[in-house]
């Protein structure tokens, strides 16, 4: 099949038509797409490669189609704004089957439509042999809304979460240690069967559903700073500590009681869960810290305090977990 009849599976798809009148001009098919911006414009991208971020024995191409836009909105939401548009480049052995790629393209069409973004455009190149990467590019719109940075974290402040922590790691892990799930739809959290735990975790690591909404909430809240947890609550919380210049300090008993409790406990059992929750990648739950009084109530995805911001000590900026700073670190693509 050549590139263009490709593409002429592909961009229908997409069913930009839905979002005339949201800021689409010219939809994907010409050299460019032509969106409308009326603010400044929050724009990110995040890509996922064949055999690291996933593998084809574990997860069908919509579940990567769903995680590679998943990853890319909360991104933009962790900085307070809403996803406008998104581009999808696609790079692929010529091997890669042809229902593989419409899986894939369904998967980001399902991804963006949840997120009630249009998808405008992209780009189809060949790879080498066995190498797949799918690389997502997203646009957001802060509403006028001040962007939610990193560095505003302030003593006095409370640390809150949005969304679960640890069940992604604990899916991978669960997959690792050769449990293997296929459960065709998303399955009902459960606090009580060890086998719907494990599916659960092993459905969220291959598609998961982060609460993207939440983002816009807190930066009307009076977030002061935020972040989307992809390389673990550790990680990624001790980026605010040092962009802010102070200690996060996390209180253990909430963490465990909130996040350890349930299915990732029932499933890896309480040494390994906790690791998870605390170093555990790919969650892209929302991490924020808003001053004392103002976490926002927000039903449908409830913000989970866990800790407070206070004065870097003499060790300077960090992450403490009870007081203590945790032996784990979590995901780094080069650490090895
Ligand atoms: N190759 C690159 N060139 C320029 N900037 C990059 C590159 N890779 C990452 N960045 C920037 O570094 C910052 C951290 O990236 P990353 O760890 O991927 O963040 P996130 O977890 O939010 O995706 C982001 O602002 C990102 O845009
Ligand atoms: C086969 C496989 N091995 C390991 C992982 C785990 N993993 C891959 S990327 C990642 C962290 C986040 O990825 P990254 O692309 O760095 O996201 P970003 O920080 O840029 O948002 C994790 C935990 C995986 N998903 N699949
Ligand atoms: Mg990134």
């Amino acid at each position: 099949m050549s590139e263009s009849d490709l593409l002429s599976r592909i961009i229908p798809m997409f069913g930009v038509s839905a979002f005339a009148g949201q800021g689409v001009v010219v939809p994907p098919g010409d050299d460019a797409a032509v969106v409308t911006a009326r603010d400044s414009v929050v724009v990110t991208t995040d890509s996922m490669v064949r055999g690291r971020d996933w593998r084809d024995d574990w997860s069908t191409g919509h579940d990567v189609g769903i995680k590679v836009v998943a990853q890319n909105v909360s991104d933009v939401a962790a900085m307070g704004a809403v996803p406008t548009g998104l581009l999808v480049s696609v790079a692929a052995d010529p091997e890669t089957s042809l229902d593989w790629v419409i899986d894939l393209t369904r998967g980001i069409a399902f991804g963006a439509e949840d997120a009630r973004c249009p998808v405008v455009g992209g780009d189809l190149s060949s790879a080498p042999a066995g190498v797949v990467i799918v690389a997502v590019t997203a646009f957001g719109d802060l509403e006028g809304r001040s962007p939610v940075l990193r560095s505003g974290a302030r003593p006095g402040d409370v640390v809150a979460v949005a969304g679960d922590l640890g069940w992604s790691g604990a899916g991978l892990r669960l997959y690792e240690l050769g449990l293997v799930d296929t459960t065709p739809s998303r399955p009902a959290r459960d606090h009580t069967d060890r086998e719907k735990a494990v599916s659960v975790l092993q459905w969220y690591h291959r598609s998961p559903r982060p609460p993207w909404e939440s983002g816009p909430v807190a930066a009307d809240g009076g977030a002061t700073s935020m972040i989307d947890i992809s390389d673990g609550l550790v990680r990624d919380g001790g980026r605010i500590a040092t962009a802010s210049g102070v200690e996060l300090a996390l209180d253990e008993q909430a963490l465990r009681e909130h996040f350890l409790a349930g299915p990732i406990e029932l499933a890896l059992g309480a040494e390994d869960g906790w690791r998870q929750v605390l170093a555990g990648g790919e969650e892209h739950s929302l991490l924020a810290t808003f001053p004392e009084g103002s976490v926002p109530v927000d039903e449908r995805a409830p913000w989970t305090v866990i800790g407070r911001v206070v004065e870097a000590g003499p060790e300077g900026p960090r992450l403490t977990v009870g007081g203590a700073v945790p032996s784990v670190t979590g995901w780094d693509h080069f650490a090895g």
